[in-house]
C-alpha cells in the first residue's frame, strides 16, 4: 500500500533480512474470474490466512490506492492533534473501542506497555447508518465524505475476496457478503495507527503484542515495515515471527477469526504484532490502516450450513454465540491467560480445490 509516492518518502525496507513469503495476488485477474488466481487466493487462505492483493490495473483498485492514500493523509492530521484534543475522544472499553486509545495502555505478554497510538472510526458512522453517529475530531468530521467513500471501496473490495472463498467452500453465491454488508449494522471499522520511533536500546519492545484479528478480514495498509507473522506450526520464539515486507500498490489481506469459526476451522487466522520497522525505516514515524470487516451485528458463531463445511461430529456442541459476545469472551481469556493468541484454521476436508 499506498502508491509509490508513499513509498519513496520512506527510507527503504532493508534488503537482507528474512522475511514471510506470501503469495501477490492480483484484483484485476480475481475480478476477471482467472481460475488459477481464485485458486491461489483458497489456498493462501488455508496455508497463511494472509495475502498480498495487488491493487493496481483494474479502475476499482485504483480508486481504492487513491482513497487510501487520502485516508493516510487524514491519519497524519489527526495524529498531528495535540494530545489534550485527541483526549477527547477517548475509547470506552468494554462498550466501544471506537476512538482514541494512547500508546501504552496495553501489556505485552513480558509486561512492557504497547507503543501504538489507535484512533478508530466506525463504518456505520461514516456510512449514515442510523444510530450511529458519533463525534471524532474535526479533520476526520471534515473529510466524512472521503471517509465513507474509502469504506464504500474498501467493504466492495473484500466482498470480492469473499465471493471467490464462498465458490471454493461450495456456499450458495452471496452468502459471505450478505453476513457483512455495508447497508447493515456492524463494528466494522478502520483503525488509524501511529508508532514513534524508539531509542536504540528500546527496539526490541513490542509495539502491538501478537494477535488474530477478529472478525471476518482485515485489508492492512502500510508503508514501513514492523508487520511480522510467526507462520502456521512455528513456535513462538523471537526468531521464528518473520517481518512482511510492505509493497507498492498492494493491500495486505489477512482472514480473522470469526471466518475460522463459520468455515469450522477450514479458513486460517494468522498470528501476527507489530514490532520496530527494520533497519533505517525504524527512525520514522510509523503510520498504518486497518480495514476489520466484521459480521452484521446480530450474526452468531454458529458454523454455516453447506458445501464443503463439514458438519459436527458425534458429540460436538454447537457455539450458539453472537459475534461479539465471542470476540468480547475470547478477548477476556487471553486477557486472563486462560487462551493464547494463536493460528487457528487450516483444517483440510477432502481435496482442495
Ligand atoms: O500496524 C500494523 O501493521 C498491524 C495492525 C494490526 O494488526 C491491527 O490493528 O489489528
Ligand atoms: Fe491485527
Amino acid at each position: 500500500m499506498p502508491t509509490p509516492a508513499y513509498f519513496a518518502r520512506a527510507p527503504p525496507f532493508p534488503p537482507f533480512i528474512p522475511t514471510a513469503t506470501l503469495p501477490t495476488l492480483s484484483l484485476a485477474q480475481l475480478q476477471s474470474n482467472n481460475a488459477s488466481e481464485s485458486t491461489s487466493l483458497y489456498a493462501a487462505c488455508i496455508s497463511h490466512g494472509f495475502f498480498l492483493l495487488d491493487l493496481r490495473g483494474v479502475s476499482s483498485g485504483e480508486a481504492l490506492l487513491r482513497s487510501a492514500e487520502l485516508m493516510f493523509d487524514l491519519m497524519a492530521t489527526t495524529f498531528g492533534l495535540d494530545q489534550s484534543i485527541l483526549e477527547q475522544y477517548p475509547i470506552q472499553p468494554p462498550a466501544s473501542l471506537l476512538g482514541y486509545k494512547r500508546t501504552g495502555v496495553m501489556r505485552n505478554p513480558d509486561g512492557t506497555p504497547d507503543a501504538m497510538d489507535v484512533y478508530t472510526i466506525s463504518r456505520d458512522d461514516m456510512l449514515g447508518v442510523p444510530g450511529a453517529q458519533r463525534r471524532n475530531p474535526t479533520p476526520i468530521e471534515e473529510k466524512r465524505g472521503d471517509v465513507a467513500t474509502f469504506f464504500t471501496q474498501a467493504s466492495s473490495v473484500v466482498a470480492g475476496v469473499l465471493t471467490h472463498l464462498e465458490a471454493h467452500l461450495g456456499l450458495a453465491p452471496g452468502t459471505l457478503p450478505a453476513l457483512c454488508s455495508p447497508d447493515r449494522p456492524s463494528s466494522t471499522v478502520l483503525r488509524l495507527l501511529r508508532s514513534e520511533p524508539r531509542p536504540e536500546h528500546d527496539l526490541r519492545r513490542i509495539t502491538l503484542p501478537g494477535h488474530t484479528d477478529i472478525g471476518l478480514i482485515t485489508l492492512l495498509f502500510h508503508v514501513c515495515g514492523g508487520l511480522q507473522i510467526l507462520p502456521a506450526g512455528r513456535l513462538e520464539s523471537h526468531d521464528n515471527w518473520l517481518y512482511v515486507q510492505p509493497q507498492p500498490g498492494c493491500v495486505l489481506v489477512g482472514l480473522a477469526d470469526t471466518l475460522v469459526e463459520w468455515t469450522a476451522g477450514i479458513l486460517r487466522s494468522g498470528l501476527h504484532r507489530v514490532v520496530s520497522a527494520p533497519g533505517d525505516q525504524a527512525r520514522v514515524t510509523r503510520f498504518s490502516m486497518a480495514f476489520q470487516v466484521k459480521a452484521e451485528r446480530g450474526a452468531t458463531v454458529r458454523r454455516l450450513v453447506g458445501g464443503r463445511i463439514p458438519r459436527l461430529g458425534v458429540g460436538e456442541v454447537e457455539d450458539e454465540r453472537g459475534v461479539e459476545e465471542w470476540a468480547a469472551w475470547r478477548g477476556a481469556q487471553i486477557f486472563k491467560g486462560a487462551l493464547r493468541p494463536e493460528t487457528r484454521g487450516g483444517r483440510t476436508v477432502g481435496e482442495d480445490r
